[in-house]
């Protein structure tokens, strides 16, 4: 049997809302919050941008690997990266923290969003839009999700309220 830390994990493309609902799931449930693009940022004292324009978007993707294995979390709601999907031994550390929650929007919704996809330090390679990172990524959180919200159309606060009550169901079937 795995056992499961009781951290949520918030994972999910770069606009669905990680950052936003992480933050009020903290809250409402008085947990820790930490958001790892934040770490990331503090520890190599730059933004996620320059990070990538300084080296490339693979250093990024090691940086946020590195960060990810070196957490230490109990009952914290974390947010991550858009990226973090990519790092097998980064998704094997977050599932043993507990619920890995998958927020899912579609490409419109994403592409509205996300209106500065050159300038928002994402994770991936010049020229590959974010069609061609939804297809590619879609499958990769489909398949570390232990959870998936359909966040169409909701607010931050009605999102919260669904992974609350998803999450304390995954519990119940633990018990059952
Ligand atoms: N449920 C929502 N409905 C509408 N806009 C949202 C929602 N959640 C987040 N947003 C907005 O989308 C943008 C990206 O949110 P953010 O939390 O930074 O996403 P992520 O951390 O997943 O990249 C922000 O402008 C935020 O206000
Ligand atoms: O999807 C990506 O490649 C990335 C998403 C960003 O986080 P958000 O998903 O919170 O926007 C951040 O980790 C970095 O800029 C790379
Ligand atoms: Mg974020």
């Amino acid at each position: 049997m795995t056992v499961h830390g009781e951290s949520i994990i918030l994972i999910g493309m770069p606009g669905v809302g990680k950052s936003t609902v992480g933050v009020l799931l903290a809250k409402e449930l008085a947990r820790e919050f930490v958001d790892t693009d934040l770490l990331i940022q503090t520890h190599a004292g730059k933004t996620l941008q320059d990070i990538v324009y300084d080296a490339d978007y693979q250093h990024l993707r090691e940086l946020e690997e590195a960060t990810v294995l070196s957490l230490v979390c109990d009952r914290h709601v974390v947010a991550t990266g858009g990226s973090v999907v990519y790092s097998e031994p980064a998704m094997g550390l977050l599932k043993s923290l507990g619920q890995v929650v998958f927020l899912d929007v579609d490409l419109a919704e994403v592409q509205r969003r996300v209106d500065n996809l050159s300038t928002r330090g994402i994770a991936s390679p010049d020229g590959h839009g974010l069609a061609d990172i939804y297809a590619e990524r879609l499958p990769l959180y489909q398949r570390h999700a232990d959870i998936t919200i359909d966040c169409r159309g909701k607010t931050p606060a009605e999102i919260v309220s669904e992974v609350i009550y998803e999450e304390g169901g995954q519990y119940a079937d633990k018990d059952a």
